[in-house]
């Protein structure tokens, strides 16, 4: 059977504009995508989906988000997870091993495969880790991880401390052509600090998280990546001088991408109200000099694409202050509402700028199908209201995670309907 998606605005790659379409979906593929100017099609006999005017966009993809099963499902499980990717507009997520067991071996691997076939609503990609445990100590067996459906090996949640771990890794890698993705974190130059050097912590009589604890894993794996030829993928960048090597890295050649977060690109150490660790997260919020950096890093292609490192917790944890709280917070269901208001809205980006940052350009980097809206893709498709302007409530999020800096933000570009493989998944209340 059919869909019909009628009247959707669609974003146009080639001219860069948008247009008013008609769009059938069949067998999970885009099947037709026909001018509205040119009427009505025959719905006789086929589900129809009257868009109004919404914006239709290939679905949002995620390449960084933790949903925390196995093993942390008070915090959040693939079912509530994926449930709060698809209410944010995303259809494909990739999600973090740094769960409990951590995502280390096949068998792992396989049952988050299982229950995102059995209880998740969008595509689940897993990421297998590194090192056993994520201790840095010694290398998972990468053949029987990629078998059993790993896209990619990453200790997200800390850093690879030692360089001949992380560079016998990306040769492994590299021999599979497979990516190393990574949490750039040198422990030598962290000291138990919850924000970023800066005014916040200067004002309140605080450690500070150091850039160069980021950036010092980001000059290293570069020189590893030129030695050893592996795609080399580095998580949610938030300092001026990761930007700058990247940049560099890009320059010679050398295979490198990134990833910056919204809260990264919207927030800096400034805008911290007190101490509440709704605003704690790693890397931390910086200055406002690098949140510059990493707008310009985005808009000059330096850094690729945009991901939420979606990093719920539960409201008990949370409550112990900004010291002793973990890191991490939600951004499924914020992300694009956000990135629209800030940066679209006020006319510093087009909308296909933004749209290209979260759907082909991860396609484009991870090599996945989906991603654009062409005849024969998957059937992928969020619809987004871009005109309505609504206030954020976490007590509302399909997440376990209420814990986000952004309530009680009016923004606009709410997701109204999430489709993927040509099925309705999620829709607005
Ligand atoms: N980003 C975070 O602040 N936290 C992440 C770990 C990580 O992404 O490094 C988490 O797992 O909670
Ligand atoms: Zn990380
Ligand atoms: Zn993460």
């Amino acid at each position: 059977m059919a869909t019909w998606i009628l009247n959707g605005l669609v974003w146009n790659e080639t001219t860069g504009e948008t247009e008013l379409k008609h769009i059938r979906i069949a067998e999970g593929v885009i099947a037709q995508i026909e001018d509205a100017a040119a009427g009505r099609p025959d719905t006789n006999g086929h589900d129809t989906i009257d868009a109004n005017g919404k914006l239709v966009s290939a679905g949002f993809i995620d390449m960084h988000v933790h949903l925390r099963e196995p093993g942390f499902e008070y915090k959040e499980d693939i079912a509530s997870g994926t449930r709060s990717a698809a209410a944010g507009g995303f259809t494909t997520i990739a999600c973090m091993p740094n769960t409990r067991p951590v995502t280390d071996t096949a068998e792992t691997v396989r049952y988050i495969l299982d229950k995102a076939a059995s209880a998740g609503i969008v595509n689940v990609l897993p990421y297998a880790a590194i090192t056993k445990n994520e201790l840095g100590r010694e290398l998972t067996d990468f053949a029987a991880l990629k078998e059993a459906g790993a896209v990619g090996f990453t200790d997200d949640g800390v850093g690879v401390q030692n360089a001949q771990m992380m560079k016998d890794a990306m040769k492994l890698a590299a021999s599979m052509n497979m990516p190393v993705i990574a949490h750039c974190e040198d422990d030598s130059l962290v000291v138990g600090a919850a924000v970023t050097e800066g005014k916040f912590a200067a004002a309140n009589g605080l450690k500070g998280i150091p850039n160069e604890s980021e950036a010092i894993h980001v000059g290293r794996d570069i020189l590893l990546a030129e030695a050893t030829g592996v795609h080399y993928h580095v998580c949610h960048v938030s300092t001026e001088q990761s930007v700058r090597l990247i940049r560099h890295a890009k320059q010679f050649g050398i295979n490198v991408t990134a990833e910056v977060c919204p809260h990264h690109l919207i927030l800096s150490d400034e805008d911290i109200p007190g101490m509440d660790a709704n605003w704690k997260m790693n890397p931390p919020l910086r200055t406002p000099r690098d949140v510059q950096a990493v707008i310009e890093g985005l808009q000059d292609g330096t850094l690729d694409i945009i991901v939420t490192d979606h990093a719920p917790h539960s409201a008990e944890e949370k409550a112990k202050g900004m010291l002793l709280a973990p890191f991490g917070i939600t951004g499924f269901e914020t992300a694009f509402p956000l990135l629209y208001t800030r940066f679209v809205r006020t006319g510093r980006w087009t909308l296909g700028f933004l749209l290209q940052r979260m759907t082909s350009d991860p396609a484009r980097v991870f090599g996945l199908q989906s991603g654009v809206l062409n005849v024969g893709a998957p059937a992928d498709l969020t619809i987004v209201d871009l005109e309505n302007e609504r206030e954020v409530k976490p007590e509302t999020f399909a997440s376990k995670g209420k814990n986000t800096p952004f309530g009680g933000w009016k923004l606009f570009g709410w997701p109204t309907a999430t489709i993927v493989n040509g099925s309705l998944v999620w829709s607005e209340q």
